[in-house]
């Protein structure tokens, strides 16, 4: 096994530095409102997300984050009574049109949630499951791809010699790479995670953190995460949701530093400090 994670991955950092020294919007969420039932989640909330960068959700418990997230894959549309309101549009498609296909959106836009996800199947069947599914049958393509993202997030050297295993088998940590790889597989350009490391050890946490940190600049990254010294780590921008008569709104959005340091809104200096939320 390689105890190195430095030697792990093979992703190291961009040459060219972070994308979003110059930031194009991705994502550009317009005036989003979103309810289950009655229950209004999300009251317009207008937003852009930028190429290459990554995006931390932050904000208390119930603020609409995990929301936010499900309306810009479309998950929201597996939701009964809920209710979406407004515009998202991803590289200047608006995906809630009806003519709009969901599979190739989600093909586009990969997701990973806090529980590692991995299917009750072998770790290569994981990788192979959802290229199939999109078409990708070949053998040899299959076996490269899967051999490429396992490297990709740091797994090849812990499970070249048991491909054939159950994934359940894995880690909790490792479990969650075998996600992550998952969404890289069909080779996304979007990436959107939910508290990815919240059901972590620390150690685990800090391998998947800094996974994410090498993904930068390849992917767009919208992260949710309850962990501030974690969206501080690793975000370039930061969007603050707060409840305000009980429905979750954006307070403030901007860059990681500025948000965390020099916030516009007492708000948000309020919750980054620790005094609110
Ligand atoms: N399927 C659902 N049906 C009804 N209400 C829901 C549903 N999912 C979420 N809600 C409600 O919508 C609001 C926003 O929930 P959401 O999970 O998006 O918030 P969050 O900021 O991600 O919370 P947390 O940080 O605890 O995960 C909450 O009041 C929640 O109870």
């Amino acid at each position: 096994m390689n105890t190195n994670q430095d030697d792990a991955f093979t992703l190291g950092p961009l040459e060219a530095g972070p994308a979003c020294c110059d930031p194009q919007p991705v994502i550009q969420v317009k005036d989003l409102s979103l309810h289950y039932g009655d229950k209004i989640a999300l009251d317009k909330v207008t937003l852009d997300i930028y190429k290459g960068c990554i995006t931390a959700l932050i904000g208390p418990s119930g603020c609409g984050k995990t929301s936010f997230l499900s309306a810009i894959n479309r998950l929201t549309d597996l939701i009964p009574g809920c209710c979406v309101d407004g515009h998202i549009f991803v590289y200047d498609q608006d995906i809630h049109r009806s003519d709009n296909n969901v599979q190739a959106l989600r093909r586009q836009i990969g997701m990973v949630f806090q529980k590692p996800t991995p299917f009750p199947l072998s770790i290569r069947r994981n990788i192979a499951l959802p290229l199939n599914e999109h078409g990708i049958s070949k053998q040899a393509e299959v076996a490269a791809i899967t051999e490429q993202v396992l490297r990709d997030v740091g797994l090849w050297a812990e499970v070249y010699d048991r491909l054939d295993t159950s994934a359940l088998s894995l880690s909790g940590g490792q479990q969650q790479r075998l996600c992550i790889a998952r969404a890289l597989a069909l080779n996304p350009q979007i990436l959107l995670m939910d508290e990815p490391c919240s059901a972590l050890d620390p150690i685990a946490s800090g391998v998947v953190e800094d996974l994410i940190c090498r993904l930068q600049g390849r992917y767009t990254i919208v992260i949710v995460t309850h962990n501030l010294a974690q969206a501080r780590r690793i975000a370039n921008y930061a969007a603050f949701f707060w409840v305000r008569e009980r429905a979750g709104q954006l307070v403030e959005f901007g860059r990681c530093q500025h948000i965390f340091e020099s916030p516009s809104h007492e708000l948000t200096a309020a919750y980054v400090n620790g005094i609110r939320g």
